[in-house]
């Protein structure tokens, strides 16, 4: 098959290994940064040009889309969706995901388990915004946030009230949540693809703190799932309409509750974490796609998955 991963950087680990992953299973991939993507979008034919020439057909694509490039990022996988090419993460779902409130909105509506979760702008009582979680403690989150900055613990009602007026001063929306005491400080990836988790970690984060992003800091080991775990991973990916995703977990005590979920989630962690060979299944996963997208080439049109 002819394959194309769109990627700002084509040194980075996923990349790296997404292509050589799919050459070892013998198909054509190619790196292709996507900001670099253009095209005509008036053309009764759609096309993607890159580096001055019209892009072949591929029959698949991967998208790695940062949260910083998603807009332009989504609108040049719509393109390729356009020339026929099986994305592996919809342009529609990438959206979904890259927003917060609409996914955990869409995940409550189908009963997954989510930490009790106030959204705010300029909330007009914010001592009742706060009561609504649950009170302090609580976890106070700029919804621009990335690698656990932007997320404060508030310890007392008093704090959480001065934070989230911080945070109103900033002019930014602001997520209030239940702070999930017993998850210790760890979360747990599940690292879905298809409709199953094909790996799992759990991060903790150092000590004295409760964040377990890697990048504070935090060390990731592997985890045996319940099936209570694996089964709420794999509905919300599902409920996103993602084909690859990362879906965090907290360990609350009344069952998972999810975080968020990732349309473009990394590969370095999951893969020395668990020492599998997740870039592979990817590429079993298109595989198997591609097959039964040519049994049904009849209905040419691959249905939208997700709602919402
Ligand atoms: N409600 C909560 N209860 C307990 N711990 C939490 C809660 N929310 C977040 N955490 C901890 O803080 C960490 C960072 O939070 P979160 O994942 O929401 O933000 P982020 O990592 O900055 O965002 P992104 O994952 O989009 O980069 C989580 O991995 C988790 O360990
Ligand atoms: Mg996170
Ligand atoms: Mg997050």
């Amino acid at each position: 098959m002819k394959i194309a991963i769109l990627s700002r950087n084509k040194k980075l680990y996923s990349t790296r290994r997404l292509k050589e992953a799919g050459e070892a299973q013998g198909h054509q991939v190619d790196v292709i940064d996507t900001l670099h993507c253009y095209m005509d979008i008036t053309s009764d034919r759609s096309v993607v040009r890159y580096k001055g020439k019209e892009l072949p057909p591929y029959d698949a694509i991967i998208p790695r889309i940062g949260a910083s490039i998603s807009f332009y990022g989504t609108a040049v996988v719509r393109q390729f969706e356009m020339t026929g090419a099986f994305s592996v993460n919809e342009s529609v779902a990438i959206s979904r995901s890259r927003d917060k409130l609409r996914s955990m909105q869409l995940l409550s509506r189908k009963g997954i388990g989510l930490p009790r979760t106030g959204f705010a702008n300029r909330p007009d009582n914010v001592k009742d915004l706060i009561k609504n979680v649950g009170g302090a403690p609580c976890v106070i989150k700029l919804l621009e946030g990335t690698q656990g900055i932007g997320v404060v613990l508030a310890e007392t009602t008093k704090s959480a009230e001065a934070i989230v007026e911080a945070f109103m001063g900033l002019n930014a929306d602001i997520l209030i949540q239940e702070f999930i005491k017993e998850a210790g400080g760890a979360d747990i990836r599940c690292f879905v693809v298809g409709d199953r988790v094909v790996a799992a970690m759990k991060r903790q984060g150092g000590e004295g703190e409760f964040r377990s992003n890697l990048h504070r800091g935090g060390s990731a080991v592997l985890v045996k799932l319940t099936p209570e775990e694996r089964a709420t991973a794999v509905s919300a990916a599902n409920i996103m309409g993602l084909n690859v995703c990362g879906v965090d977990l907290l360990r609350a005590e009344r069952g998972p509750v999810v975080m968020e979920v990732n349309s473009s989630p990394g590969l370095a962690g999951i893969e020395a974490a668990t020492e599998k060979d997740v870039a592979t299944m990817i590429f079993k996963f298109i595989e198997k796609k591609f097959i039964e997208k040519n049994a049904n080439a009849k209905s040419n049109r691959n249905r939208t998955q997700g709602k919402g």
